[in-house]
């Protein structure tokens, strides 16, 4: 798609803190979720000794996330540099997750979710909901000047009890400087 420049209306760039806060918060809980979501695609993968990464499955993620966000008017170069970003942090939680059991020669887990039939599809439904969060919110998410502020709206994570470097590295493409 193409890129959508500043063509974005002063008001909502212009939010107050506290509005960016609550604007932003199901954006914040998405990428929270996501995050979240990797301790049951890790316990799923451990009980068949699955490898963490699956490259099919992401290029399908991006292409997915990346035609359903042009539908929305989004740049792909924004939706996928935010989906590899939401992946890559995925999967610092889950090795991290096999490092420690690991070390615990843990067994089977009894409550690992079926990853195909459940957690992926969950997964999906979080991909659809963090690109409407990135349409309804594009003109301050991309605004330079409000990139502290947007940083500190997508904080705290639940999921920072979980693994700091997952969580920076989820929300890198929403801190960085254009
Ligand atoms: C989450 C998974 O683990 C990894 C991370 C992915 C993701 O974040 O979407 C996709 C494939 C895997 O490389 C998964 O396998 O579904």
């Amino acid at each position: 798609s193409t890129q959508t420049a500043s063509v974005q209306p002063d008001e909502m760039i212009a939010r107050s803190v506290p509005d960016l806060q609550r604007d932003l918060a199901p954006l914040r809980l998405a990428i929270d979720q996501r995050l979240l979501l990797a301790q049951a695609v890790a316990r799923a993968k451990w009980n068949v000794q699955a490898p963490i990464d699956d490259l099919p499955r992401e290029a399908q993620v991006i292409q997915a996330a990346v035609k359903q966000g042009a539908a929305l008017g989004l740049a792909d170069a924004w939706v996928e540099a935010v989906f590899r970003a939401q992946i890559e942090a995925s999967k610092i939680v889950q090795r991290e997750l096999y490092a420690k059991w690991r070390t615990q020669q843990a067994g089977k887990f009894d409550d690992a979710p079926d990853l195909a039939k459940t957690v992926r599809p969950e997964l999906d439904r979080i991909t659809a909901q963090l690109l409407h969060c990135m349409a309804d919110h594009q003109a301050v998410l991309q605004a330079d000047a409000r990139k502290a502020d947007v940083a500190r709206a997508l904080r705290p994570l639940e999921a920072t009890a979980l693994s700091p470097s997952a969580v920076e590295q989820a929300l890198a493409p929403f801190v960085a400087l254009h």
